[in-house]
């Protein structure tokens, strides 16, 4: 990004057919207008193709990129998505079921459930770690698509909210495939370091609580194996860590923690716009 300090200040464009950088096409749209510190103005754009009114397009500010045009995810486009997952029908029910339970916004989406189950196929894993199980979603996608031999250790601090999970792992048959750990995320990791188990996991999928991301990713670096996959969920925050005049105690954390990886060389990285964002780190 070209400036260190900036302000934001959302206008709506009046119908631009060509903007001042000669960026949008589109009959409608949103013009960010940045101020920067040095004084230069730049400006980011939101468009609505044309031709497709209910497509919206991002283009990156900065003019290195060209005018690249990223997909901007609209409800109907999402719905359209959503109509692409192959969600299993138990999952299905647990979704259904449990979505008018407090903190049900808190499960991964469909689509993410699925790219969870993919990496555990590509890895062609056998030992899982998920820390925060909620209800159990994205634990029963992981241990379903893991093979019969395969272990999933999921670890949650909320007892009543296991229940749920355990009861929907019996129904789905792969109740002998997850080791639950009730307790502390973080305690839990280190007694199983301390238990021998270091470099023993394939993939691990971090969604507990977000400001000790960075102490459950150097413990999960400890016990997955070289080549193995840590996930980790809401590194886009609701779109908060690219604000810099949001500095809550929360998304400062997940901003810290998002920069510490762009830095670490120990993985290599890959940032993915899916759900609330995840980035999915591989141990080199
Ligand atoms: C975002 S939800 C998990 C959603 C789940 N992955 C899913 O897709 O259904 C976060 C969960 O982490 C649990 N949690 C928060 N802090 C924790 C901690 N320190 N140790 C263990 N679990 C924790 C919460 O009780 C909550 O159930």
């Amino acid at each position: 990004m070209a400036c260190k300090s900036l302000l934001y200040q959302t206008v709506p464009l009046a119908c631009p057919r060509t903007t001042p950088l000669g960026r949008v096409k589109s009959k409608f749209g949103f013009g960010t207008v940045r101020g920067c510190s040095s004084g230069s103005i730049s400006k980011s754009w939101i468009g609505v193709s044309s031709s497709f009114p209910d497509t919206a397009f991002v283009v990156p500010t900065d003019d290195k990129y060209g005018n690249k045009q990223i997909i901007s995810i609209t409800p109907r486009l999402y719905d359209y998505i959503l109509s692409n997952v192959r969600e299993p029908p138990i999952l299905r029910e647990l979704r259904e079921e449990t979505a008018g339970m407090s903190g049900s916004q808190m499960r991964v989406s469909p689509d993410q459930a699925q790219l969870l189950a993919m990496l555990v196929q590509i890895l062609g894993a056998q030992r899982c770690i998920e820390l925060g199980v909620y209800t159990g979603y994205s634990s029963l996608a992981v241990a379903l698509a893991l093979p019969e031999s395969g272990c999933l250790v999921a670890c949650e601090r909320d007892e009543k909210v296991l229940r749920v999970a355990k009861s929907y792992y019996q129904r789905a048959g792969v109740s002998h495939k997850v080791k639950v750990k009730h307790g502390m995320a973080a305690d839990i990791l280190k007694s199983m370091i301390m238990d021998g188990e270091a470099c023993s996991y394939d993939f691990a999928f971090v969604d507990a609580e977000k400001r000790m991301n960075q102490e459950y990713f150097e413990l999960l670096l400890q016990l997955v194996r070289t080549g193995g996959v840590i996930a980790i969920d809401n590194v886009l925050w609701h779109g908060k860590v690219a604000d810099p005049l949001v500095n809550d105690a929360k998304t400062l954390s997940i901003r810290n923690f998002n920069e510490n990886l762009m830095e670490d060389e120990r993985v290599s990285i890959s940032m993915v716009p899916i759900g609330d964002g995840m980035t999915i780190c591989r141990k080199r």
